[in-house]
Order: C-alpha cells, then sequence, then structure tokens
C-alpha cells in the first residue's frame, strides 16, 4: 500500500486573475466546509479542486493520487479527475426524466445496464416510486437535488464537491438531506468539499471548517475549535461569533499561571478605561498592555435567576450582575442582550431555551457566570487600525 496520503489534500497559490492561497486537508469519510463571505473564493477553490480553473502554483492529492503538481507540471483535466459535482441550481438536463438525467453519468455501461444502474442510484438517495420517472419541473427542489447527488455519485467519484447544495432547498426538505449526507458519509468513504453561507449549517454538518477571505485561508479546523479559538478578530467575525469583546492584556496576575485581561467597551479606551478585570490563563504569548480582542464560547456562559452563591468561591468563573437590555423571541428560542449592571456598554448576548426562557423581560436583573478557562485572547494587529494603548 503507497505511503502517500489518503482524503484530499491541497496546496494553491497565485495572484491572478485573482488572489488564492492557502493548504487544507480532508480525511476520506469527512465533511470540510468552506465559509467566507461573498467573494471570497470558495467558489474558485472548489473550481481548482474540479479541474475547471488551473492556478499559478498548487498541488493536489486526492486518494493518494496526483491530480496537480504544477511544478512538475501534472494538472488533470476533469474527464480525467473522479469528481463529483453538485451545485445548488441542480444543474438538471429539463428534458430527461430523472432516470435518465442519472444514466448520462453512466455512459461507461452498456445502454442496458445505465438504466438499471440509475434506478439503483436513485434509490441510495432515496428517490423511489412514480419520481423517478418525472421530469426536474415535477419535482420538488429537494428532490432534484437528490436526483443531481445520484447524478454526481453514479460516477464513483473520489472526491465529491458540493457547493451551496442546500441553498435553494426548503428547510424541511433540508433537513432530510442534511440527513442523507450523513448517511453517504459513511457509506461513501470519499473527502467531501461543502460550500456554503449558512454558519450554522457549516457548524453541524462539517467535521472540518476553512475559513476563507480575500482569497486566502485564514484559519482551518474542527468547528468547536474554529468558535472557541479563532486565530483572529477576523475569523471571529466570519464564523458569526456573537460574544467578541474588546480588551487590553494587563499582563500577569497575582495568581500563577493567570494573566489580566480588562474588559474594554471600545478598541480605543485605553488603560484608564475602567472595565472589569478578569483573571485569565497565561499562556506567556501577549506583551503586557497591549490591545486584544477576546472571544467566549457561548458553553462557558450560564444565565441565572438567583446569585449563583455557589460559583462565588471558584477562580475559574466569574460572575456579574446584568439587566436584559432586549429580548426578541423566535421559536423555542429567545435571544437576550445582557448589558453589565456596574459596567455600561459592556454586554453579553445568550440563546436562552429551556426553563431560563419563561419570565424573562426587559428591565430584569439577572446574574451570568462565565468560565474564565474558555476566555480566548487575540493580540490585534497594528493594521487594524486599533491604537496601541501602551503608547498612549
Ligand atoms: N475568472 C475570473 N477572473 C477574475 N476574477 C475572478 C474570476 N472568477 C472569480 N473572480 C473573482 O474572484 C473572487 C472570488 O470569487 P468566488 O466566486 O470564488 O467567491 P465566492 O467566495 O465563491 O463568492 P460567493 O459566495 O459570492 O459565491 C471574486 O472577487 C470574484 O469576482
Amino acid at each position: 500500500m503507497s505511503n502517500a496520503p489518503q482524503g484530499l489534500v491541497l496546496n494553491v497559490n497565485q495572484a491572478h486573475p485573482m488572489r488564492l492561497k492557502g493548504a487544507f486537508s480532508c480525511r476520506p469519510g469527512e465533511l470540510l466546509v468552506l465559509v467566507g463571505p461573498s467573494g471570497a473564493g470558495k467558489s474558485s477553490m472548489l473550481r481548482v479542486m474540479a479541474g475547471l480553473m488551473r492556478p499559478d502554483s498548487g498541488l493536489m492529492q486526492v486518494q493518494g493520487e496526483v491530480w496537480m503538481d504544477l511544478q512538475s507540471g501534472v494538472f488533470k483535466t476533469p474527464q480525467e479527475r473522479r469528481v463529483g459535482l453538485v451545485f445548488q441550481d441542480y444543474a438538471l438536463m429539463p428534458h430527461l426524466t430523472a432516470i435518465d438525467n442519472v444514466a448520462l453519468a453512466l455512459m461507461h455501461l452498456r445502454p442496458a445496464q445505465r438504466r438499471h444502474a440509475a434506478i439503483e442510484w436513485l434509490g441510495r438517495v432515496k428517490l423511489t416510486g412514480d419520481e423517478i420517472h418525472r421530469k426536474p419541473a415535477a419535482l420538488s427542489g429537494g428532490q432534484q437535488q437528490r436526483v443531481a447527488m445520484a447524478r454526481a455519485l453514479a460516477r464513483r467519484p473520489q472526491l465529491l464537491l458540493l457547493d451551496e447544495p442546500f441553498s435553494a432547498v426548503d428547510s424541511m426538505n433540508r433537513q432530510a438531506l442534511y440527513g442523507l449526507l450523513a448517511d453517504l458519509r459513511q457509506a461513501l468513504n470519499i473527502p467531501m468539499v461543502l460550500v456554503t453561507h449558512d454558519l450554522q449549517e457549516a457548524r453541524h454538518l462539517g467535521d472540518k471548517l476553512v475559513v476563507l477571505d480575500g482569497g486566502e485561508v485564514l484559519q482551518e479546523g474542527a468547528p468547536a475549535e474554529v468558535h472557541q479559538r479563532p486565530r483572529n478578530s477576523r475569523v471571529a467575525d466570519l464564523v458569526g461569533i456573537q460574544n467578541r469583546f474588546h480588551g487590553v492584556w494587563l499582563g500577569p496576575g497575582p495568581a500563577d499561571g493567570r494573566g489580566q485581561l480588562r474588559w474594554l467597551s471600545k478598541p480605543d479606551d485605553g488603560l484608564d478605561a475602567a472595565g472589569p478585570v478578569l483573571q485569565v490563563l497565561d499562556k506567556g504569548k501577549i506583551p503586557a498592555n497591549f490591545p486584544v480582542s477576546w472571544v467566549v464560547h457561548p458553553d462557558a456562559l450560564e444565565l441565572h435567576h438567583t446569585l449563583p452563591v455557589h460559583r462565588l468561591g471558584d477562580a475559574s468563573v466569574e460572575v456579574f450582575p446584568v439587566e436584559v437590555l432586549q429580548l426578541r423571541d423566535l421559536g423555542e428560542l429567545s435571544l437576550v442582550e445582557l448589558g453589565l449592571s456596574e459596567h455600561v456598554g459592556l454586554r453579553f448576548r445568550l440563546v436562552v431555551s429551556g426553563p431560563q426562557r419563561p419570565g424573562l423581560h426587559r428591565g430584569q436583573s439577572l446574574w451570568v457566570s462565565m468560565n474564565l478557562q474558555s476566555v480566548h485572547i487575540m493580540p490585534k494587529k497594528a493594521d487594524q487600525n486599533l491604537v496601541d494603548v501602551s503608547k498612549n
């Protein structure tokens, strides 16, 4: 057996016609999700992987096979790559039935076998009965996407590329397609790359997130890892972290292994600003008096209707009296904005459900406890137009 890496390994670098830079990998059976704002380069990355775009330089291996090594002049054409592509708009032939659309991908088989195999693939995406004899216009969005999926899989791809496949499908059908994708992931054991604008979808479906911005890979990691420890404040913004704050790193604190973080309401408040000082883990990476961004994972924040006395003696927990500033009910959830009672301008955003929800109202006094071990701090760069408070 070859020692070449299995799954997908990609490394791209180009300056023109648009910038595209970065590397990522995806194991067989893993779903990697590309996220980033419009124009970030998500589709361009897919085009490179599909062989539809040849970058200036780059390397790509799939299941141990080299598909692209531009230093050695290797660039497989789309036809030479065993890649399945699924698009947002399904890209089905409107004049052909579901069976015939899938059969188009089975031209390597004898005509008599094609129909039989197409029906089998449609069955694997849970499309059976009368529907498989219909043309796309007589199928729902979700059903059309199943046909597109069956057609992509019928080529027995070594890599599956999904370009916003769920965005045109209503939410009921979308949930069913998520389930199908989970089943296929196990059955197929090939790397899969999904592009989506939906951050919830990215977080819940992906084994791995790749955050792109300006054509560049900013971070690659498991969704929980990226949400808990975004590499910088741009990543925190792009993955939709709600509780992202400004602060200044004051340096080592009185307790061993802990440093002091002053929470600020504005980035340029400077050292004199009043804000609570949090005793958080000191990883020794940030100089004293340096401006920072910091985030805290929602799981590390707990809402209490009465003072959580049991938390008060715990050095790894900070308890804040808060007031409900805004409350928005969304089905079974409420989005709550809480202002710190003792520090105007500092606020948390929480999603509340279950027993804590009834009785919440604007102006109500509550408490939030924060697990300080889940605070993740990012130094601000000079080019982020933020003042280095050590110079103030
Ligand atoms: N063939 C091309 N020549 C020059 N520039 C291009 C070309 N194709 C795309 N671009 C530009 O490259 C950037 C990345 O485009 P791309 O379509 O990959 O972004 P995206 O992240 O998929 O965006 P969206 O989410 O809007 O689909 C954009 O600024 C786009 O205008």
